[in-house]
Formats: structure tokens, sequence, C-alpha cells
């Protein structure tokens, strides 16, 4: 058994001409726990300018998997590779927007301070905020069309402007890798076409990206790869060869199944039915029908 601290470094490049391996999972599992695995198995790669849209019920293991790949949960068997490095290591070339945020609205701390917070790690502990830094706070706030609110106090912003402001944290410091989760969720049509802009923007400059969404349109929009998970992978490939019906319904239909039999995971299966999920975009709106 291998884990991602065992996981030899390599150089990224896996044969002369390729663009470089950004992400690599064999048979990967993570766990929170000794005693359960919350996602199990996972095998793929991704490249450099690529992006992989992580789909499933609730509780399928897609923020398990955003985790393991920054290292905050452990890869229990099989390895991982990030970047070319074990995930912990790795972690500081990367970009996180959290599913929902730890900042306090009512925390007096401005949009600019919040931006500045995604320099920090790059910064060290001994070093303050230079002009290289402030120019990047700038610059990470005009990319996701901020820069006339910087000096607001965050929890003044409108939530989409707040969900902006966490994005441009997580570009500011030019990740290699860019993670986000569910990042689409309550974004009106203008910030969400804005959002799709500006990923195939940090994708053309050599950034992949990892995205959770509940959302095909988003999937298919902004991304090259998927990977259906039901706690366990159920299948990796192009997007055109992975979001076909029976595809779909064995990532869902297993859910419920699993769930029923075993009764000790959300599946979020009527979840799907409420929002329409299943009853359109699966029978409507898959490929491969
Ligand atoms: N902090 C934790 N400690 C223990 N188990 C956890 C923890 N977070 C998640 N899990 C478990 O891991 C499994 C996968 O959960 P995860 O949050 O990754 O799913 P998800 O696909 O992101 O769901 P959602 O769409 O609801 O955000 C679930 O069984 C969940 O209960």
């Amino acid at each position: 058994m291998t884990t991602a601290d065992d996981a030899a470094p390599t150089t990224g490049l896996i044969e002369l001409g390729a663009a470089p391996v950004h992400l690599s999972a064999e048979r990967a599992s993570f766990a929170y726990d000794s005693r359960h695995i919350a996602l199990a198995e996972v095998n793929l790669e991704l490249h450099e300018g690529e992006a992989l849209a992580l789909i499933g019920p609730n509780g399928a293991g897609k923020s398990t998997f955003l985790k393991g790949v920054l290292g905050l949960i452990p890869t229990v068997s099989g390895s991982l590779s990030v970047l070319g490095q074990p995930p912990r290591k790795a972690s500081r070339r990367i970009g996180y927007m959290p599913q929902s945020d730890d900042i306090d609205p009512e925390f007096p701390v401005t949009l600019r301070q919040v931006v500045m917070m995604g320099r920090y790690r790059s910064l060290g502990p001994l070093r303050w905020p230079g002009s290289g830094d402030r120019r990047a706070v700038n610059e990470a706030l005009e990319r996701v069309g901020l820069a006339e609110q910087a000096g607001k106090h965050f929890g003044s912003l409108s939530g989409g402007q707040q969900q902006r402001g966490m994005l441009a944290r997580a570009i500011v410091s030019e990740p290699s890798m860019l993670l986000l989760d569910e990042p689409f969720n309550g974004l009106d049509r203008s910030n969400r076409e804005a959002l799709l802009e500006l990923l195939g923007e940090l994708r053309a400059s050599g950034t992949s990206i990892i995205v959770s969404t509940h959302d095909f349109e988003i999937a298919t929009a902004a991304c090259t790869h998927v990977l259906l998970l039901n706690r366990c992978q159920i299948e990796f490939g192009t997007v055109d060869s992975v979001l076909t019906s029976e595809a779909l319904a064995e990532t869902f239909d297993h859910a419920t199944a699993d769930d029923e039999a075993h009764g000790h995971y959300n599946t979020g299966h009527g979840h799907y039915h409420e929002t329409g999920f299943r009853g359109t975009e699966l029978e409507g709106g898959a490929r491969g029908e």
C-alpha cells in the first residue's frame, strides 16, 4: 500500500510534447477516521489547463476529494500526486474557494484585506505585504470586477460580490491549480457568465481547475473532464464521454439503492428530484441520448 506521501515526486512531464500532469490518482481512497472510507478508488489524470467537474449526489464525496487534493485529509490507500508532489507539499500552489466561508460578515475587514489573506501563505511568517502583494490584490479584484469595492466592508457586499471576493482570494497568488467547491451556487446569469469567462482565461494560462458542481450546464461549459462520484468513482473521462444518461443513472440511482440498503449516508436523492436535476437534465439534457 502506498500513500500520498510515499508517492515519488515526478517532474510532471510524462512524455515529450505532452502537457504536464497536474493531478494523478491511482486507486486513491480518502478517510476522515480510521474506520470509514469517505471516498474510494479514484483513478484519473488531469493535465495543465484542463478542468474537471466533480458530479454526484449530496454526500458523494466531492468536498472530500477537494480536501484530499489539498492534503487536508489523508489518502489512506492508493496514491495521489498533485502538481508532481504529495498533496500537502503542493498546497502552496493551489487556490481554494470553499463552499461556504468562515468569514463572519460582522468581522470588521475590508474586501481588500480578505483578498490579501490569499497572499499570506506565500508571504511567510515574518514578511509584511509589499507593493507586489498590493498589486496582485488589485489585479485579482480587477479580474473579478470588484476593483471599485476594494475598500468596502466585506460584510456590506452582496452575496454574489462576496463570492467573487472569495474567488479573488483564491486566485491572488496565481495558483497552478484552482479548486472551487460549488462556486456557481446562488450566482445570477451575468455573474455566472463572468465566472465562466474567468475560468476560461485561467485555463488558457495553464491553470488546472477542479470544480464541484450540481449543474451540468456549468460542467459542459467550463470543464474538459468529469468525475462521477458516489462514495467511489463511478466514471472518469471527457465531458462528452462521461455525461451519458446511463452513467448519470448509475451515479444517482446507485445512491438510492445504497441509501435504502444501508441507511448510512445522505444521497440527496430527493434534492435532485426537487431541483429538477434528474427530471430535467438527466432525461433531457444529458449527453449520449
Ligand atoms: N468532517 C467530516 N468527518 C467525517 N465524515 C465526513 C466529514 N465530512 C464529510 N464526511 C463524510 O464523507 C462523505 C462524503 O461527504 P462530502 O461532504 O465529501 O460529500 P459532497 O459530495 O461534497 O456532498 P454535498 O454535495 O452535500 O456537499 C459523507 O459520508 C460525509 O458524511
